[in-house]
């Protein structure tokens, strides 16, 4: 059984017409991209706005109709995975990268659904390195900085070369033993001149978390945590 693909198709199911939805990245989100694709070819009417150019692409070729980002002013549900959530629901995301977008997205949406497998369950968040967005004029400068909050950071390489996100900007991914107070480290490591955005998403945003098994069974978590 894939897990990851249970849980999404868990989540696409609450898609309703006339809704705007928010496609999430990832291996997770894309499963749910290629299912409300099939719902679309069997009625399901719906716009749709991508958090990445990788899910863009996908959402074109399963023929779901996109708004651009600038034309949105709310979503009425967002379905994306995370690299980790923990017990309380707060999720450390961006390991493709797309945490910017994705956060604009699901802070923007009335209801964020989070798509994960087993495996990306813990008690408290930190296992993951945890990635920061920053604008690419000094890095070495953010390095220190986020240093001197108690992690080993280290600038996102691929293939070689830096890591640029969508928006043109760098990840630094953050190695900390473990993040025991996520929204005091989200404030702190925002007073970074030059971060652009973390990938800690509080539970405040976040409605459910769908967990897929291998066994073929999902859980629906609610979080409760209040909007601030
Ligand atoms: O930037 C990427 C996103 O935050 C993904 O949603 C996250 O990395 C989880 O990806 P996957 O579903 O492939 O494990």
């Amino acid at each position: 059984m894939n897990a990851k693909k249970l849980a999404a198709e868990k989540a696409v199911e609450k898609i309703e017409d006339h809704m705007v939805v928010g496609l999430g990245t990832g291996s997770t989100a894309s499963h749910a991209i290629n299912k409300i694709g099939e719902r679309i070819k069997q009625g399901l009417v719906i716009k749709a706005v991508a958090t990445s150019v990788a899910s863009e692409k996908l959402a074109l070729e399963v023929n779901i109709p996109l708004l651009p980002l600038a034309a949105i002013e709310s979503v009425d549900i967002a379905i994306d995975g995370a690299d980790e959530v923990d017990a309380r629901g707060n999720l450390i995301k961006g390991g493709g990268g797309a945490l910017l977008r994705e956060k604009i997205v699901a802070f923007a949406s009335r209801r964020f659904i989070v798509v994960v497998d087993q495996s990306k369950l813990t008690d408290t968040l930190g296992s993951f390195p945890l990635p920061v967005e920053i604008v690419p004029f000094a890095p070495a400068l953010a390095l220190k900085q986020l240093r001197a909050l108690g992690c080993e950071p280290s600038i996102r390489k691929k293939e070689g070369k830096e890591f640029v996100t969508d928006n043109g900007n760098l990840i630094i991914d953050c190695r900390f033993a473990r993040i025991e107070d996520p929204a005091s480290l989200d404030t702190a490591i925002k007073k970074i001149p030059g971060v652009v955005e973390t990938g800690l998403f509080l539970n405040t945003m976040v409605s459910e978390v769908i967990v897929g098994y291998e066994n073929g069974e999902t859980v629906t978590r609610t979080i409760t945590a209040a909007r601030s």
